[in-house]
């Protein structure tokens, strides 16, 4: 079959299912969740929202690091709201399930991300308090985390050379003004190391070398799994230190950037909330299954398969049946 016949027939199937999620009282069903939003260190819940209900499905890969609140906007539409460490922040970066954090996201219908992270600024010009919109990531995880959805007889390869999601990022940065106290940048290249402990002196500068503009520790796994998972997915990193490259300041603690944090994660809810209409006319607006916004990512998987159909082990399909509906025939 031609790779036409194949996206035809991929999106006539994806036009089958409706993702769908039943509340607590297993008698309400969501089906209307399009955004979702993941907070990291220092941003545990979404205020000025109301909360409908919280859900915490059981995915293949676990469940998600915090049970997902579906909130209601002043518009009317849901939205879920993940903490990515857990509520009491009880994940290190190395042990987020960001498997299971995806999946649940995905599973309950979200099809874009806006992820927010405490990042250390590798340029001087990024200064505490700034925001930046990264357009690459430069990845220095050390392999202990699980960052695909595949192997194990189903093999795909995502493309992954832009890994943020490009019409996303320049609808938050079209907002750039609209919080005054907010200076944001745009297109700057993150770095994702493993931590738990902070870079050395000589690190913070080899990354310097390298081009990084900031660095975190939790956007590898996260954005490959939102990509394989064809979700769109852009990250909005709050600066809070300059790590350790300053030779005339001590390196970053995590006092400084939870102190810092604190006046970001106020200003972090006021540019959401800020860009929130513009996002739900672009996500809420129409048939789920063709919104304008998400339509490159939409269906890009079909063409990452490495083997022929019949060459895929049976269970893993089922496995991955979970986020890929309509892809594998059970
Ligand atoms: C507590 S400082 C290091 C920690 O902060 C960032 O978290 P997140 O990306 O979830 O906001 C960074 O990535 C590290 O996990
Ligand atoms: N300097 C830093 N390095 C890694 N992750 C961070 N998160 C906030 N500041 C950081």
């Amino acid at each position: 079959m031609d790779w036409l016949t194949q996206q035809h027939q991929h999106q006539q199937q994806q036009q089958q299912y409706k993702a769908m999620t039943i509340s607590t009282d297993n008698k309400t069903v969501y089906n209307d969740i399009r955004l979702g939003v993941i907070g990291g260190t220092g941003l545990y819940q979404l205020e000025g929202y109301e909360k409908v209900d919280e859900v915490q499905p059981e995915t293949p890969w676990g469940q998600s690091a915090s049970p997902i609140k579906i909130l209601r906007t002043p518009r009317g539409h849901h939205i879920a709201f993940l903490a990515r460490h857990g509520l009491n922040h009880e994940f290190s970066p190395s042990e987020v399930p960001y498997t299971a954090n995806i999946a649940a996201l995905k599973s309950i219908g979200v099809q874009a991300i806006v992820a927010f992270s405490a990042v250390g600024s590798l340029q001087e010009i990024i200064k505490p308090g700034d925001f930046v919109l990264p357009n690459q990531i430069i990845d220095r995880t050390k392999g202990i985390r699980k960052d695909s959805f595949f192997g194990n007889g189903v093999i795909a390869h995502a493309s992954f050379g832009e890994p943020f999601h490009k019409p996303l990022k320049e609808l938050i940065y079209s907002h750039r003004d609209s919080v005054p106290e907010i200076t944001i940048h745009k297109d700057k290249v993150a770095v994702s190391m493993e931590g738990p402990a902070f870079s050395t002196r000589a690190e913070s500068n080899l990354y310097r070398s390298w081009g990084g503009d900031i660095i975190n520790m939790t956007c590898i796994p996260e954005a490959k799994l939102a990509r394989e998972a064809e979700i769109a997915y852009q990250l909005v990193c709050m600066s809070t230190d300059y790590d350790a490259w300053r030779e005339s300041e001590e390196p970053v603690t995590v006092a400084e950037v939870m102190k810092t944090m604190t006046t970001n994660a106020v200003r972090a809810k006021a540019l959401l909330f800020s860009i929130l209409p513009d996002l739900e006319d672009k996500l809420y607006t129409g048939d789920k299954d063709s919104i304008e916004l998400v339509k490159d990512i939409r269906g890009t998987m079909a063409l990452a398969f490495q083997q022929p159909k019949d060459g895929r082990a049976k269970e893993k399909c089922q496995t991955l049946a979970y986020i890929f509906p309509g892809y594998f025939t059970l």
